[in-house]
């Protein structure tokens, strides 16, 4: 008799893995290694930026004070009593009437106030002694970079989970962290199944196909922020897979497999974790594709059961057991954004579950215009390679036509959502 599995909505299914969802260790890593990582640890300035008052151009720091009364018939001189480049410091006080010399980041003298650009001055020598002429009022607080004004001393600059950018890795190294603090990857294991599997480099042979979803899943793995680790691919075999299963497990934070968790003859997935004595958090849930992606629980660690159907595979890791791996890394935004968006083509197939249809974004007079790409089918693998989102459409009776907001989950996208925002716009209510 066909196992009946009782299928639930999708925000339920995420509810129930991200209990067993948790952050993970860090590890300090070099600077010029942090790009595309993610941040461990708040990262708060502990200095101000800049750290002193500079100049922000070439010129002559000034009293401002010296130039009170000044006209374009009224010049005033200032003599200049030195010159000082970035990185270098003033020794005394400038006097009344004096003027420095000063380029682009050095530091603004004591006395001086103001900054008048080169441009702006002529200067002369008189006596064997070199002066400015100033033809207008400067105020107060002219052309100086102030002390802070960049970043205030203990103000949180960029909050942990956060991946780590360009110009996050600027950061890092403006307060000195020669070695940052990095969330560890998660280990995440990848077993695909099936007698029918060749390896990449195998001829095709009769009823035979390519393991195609073990690298898939490795490289959305390391999208995610993971560390994928490839144990192998696998007949259809219930004592082989088991024991691939429960060793791999003691070596990973989270397993994933792909295939033979449906309820065919030689879809061993639901035996294993039986076996294993795992806790099903689900095996059936209302969405396509991939309903029959499963999540297991053992001794806290999530096992996941993709479906062998590469589409079906794509959408279940995404929405499963991305949010998971970016929990670990820290980060409070662990789900796809999503975003709303104009459909771009009809989609009049209708569906009871909802649907995740894989998509191309773009951007078309402002608007944000997302097309299904390919064939629309679970076991379909071309229309992955032009998806940047996966376009959401809600089950119902009837199907989509062009030119309506559609909501979008933005597969490149790094910042993210919380949970509660990912469901506010609740998948599984249609909005005719
Ligand atoms: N009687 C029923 N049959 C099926 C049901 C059902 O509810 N009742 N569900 C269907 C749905 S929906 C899906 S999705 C698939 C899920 O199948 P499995 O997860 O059990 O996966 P397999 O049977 O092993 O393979 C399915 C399909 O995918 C191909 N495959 C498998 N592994 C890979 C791989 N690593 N790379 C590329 N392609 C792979 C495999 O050859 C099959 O064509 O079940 C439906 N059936
Ligand atoms: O699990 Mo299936 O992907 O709905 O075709
Ligand atoms: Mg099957």
């Amino acid at each position: 008799m066909v196992e009946r599995r009782k299928p639930i909505n999708v925000n339920e299914a995420i509810s129930r893995m991200i209990r067993f969802a948790k952050a993970g260790s860090v590890e300090y890593i070099p600077i010029e290694k942090s790009y595309g990582r993610f941040l461990g640890e708040d990262l708060i300035a502990d200095h101000h930026v800049p750290p002193f008052d500079r100049s922000p151009y070439d010129g002559f720091a000034v009293r401002a004070a010296d130039t009170d009364y000044t006209s374009r018939n009224h010049p005033v001189e200032l003599e200049i009593a030195g010159e000082i480049g970035a990185g270098s410091v003033f020794e005394r006080p400038v006097a009344a009437c004096e003027a420095v010399r000063i380029m682009t980041g050095a530091q603004i003298p004591d006395g001086c106030d103001a900054v008048v650009m080169l441009e702006e001055v002529n200067e002369l020598v008189r006596n064997g002694k070199k002066y400015i002429q100033i033809k207008r009022n400067i105020k107060a607080g002219t052309n100086i970079s102030f002390t802070g004004e960049d970043t205030q001393k203990g103000s949180i600059l960029t909050k942990k989970g956060t991946y780590i950018t360009p110009g996050i890795v600027a950061l890092l190294a403006t307060f000195g962290y020669k070695k940052v603090p990095a969330a560890k990857k998660p280990k995440i294991g990848v077993i695909a199944t099936g007698s029918e599997l060749l390896e990449v480099d195998q001829a095709l042979e009769a009823g035979k196909i390519r393991n195609s979803n073990a690298y898939m899943i490795q490289s959305q793995i390391t999208r995610a922020g993971g560390e994928a680790l490839y144990f192998g691919q696998f007949s259809d075999d219930l004592e082989v897979c088991y024991n691939q299963v429960k060793e791999a497990i003691d070596e990973v934070d989270m397993l994933i497999t792909t295939g033979g968790v449906s309820v065919g003859d030689y879809d061993y997935l639901p035996d294993i974790y039986a076996k294993l004595g795992c806790h099903v958090l689900f095996n059936k849930i209302k969405m396509r594709p991939g309903s029959v992606t499963t999540v297991a629980e053992k001794n806290g660690k999530l096992l996941y059961g993709l479906s062998g159907n590469p589409s079906a595979c794509y959408v279940g890791f995404e929405l499963y057991a991305r949010p998971a791996i970016r929990t670990f890394l820290h980060s409070s935004y662990p789900f796809l954004k999503k975003e709303t968006a104009t459909l771009g083509a009809d989609f009049l197939k209708s569906n009871p579950f909802d649907r995740f249809v894989r998509g191309h974004i773009s951007y078309q007079d402002g608007r944000l215009i997302a097309t299904p790409v390919g064939l629309d089918k679970s076991n379909v693998v071309s229309s992955l390679a032009g998806a940047n989102i996966l376009i959401l459409l809600p089950g119902g009776t009837r199907g989509y036509e062009a030119g309506r907001d559609v909501s979008v989950l933005l597969l490149e996208d790094q910042e993210g959502l919380t949970m509660e925002q990912f469901m506010e716009r609740d998948v599984n209510s249609r909005k005719d």
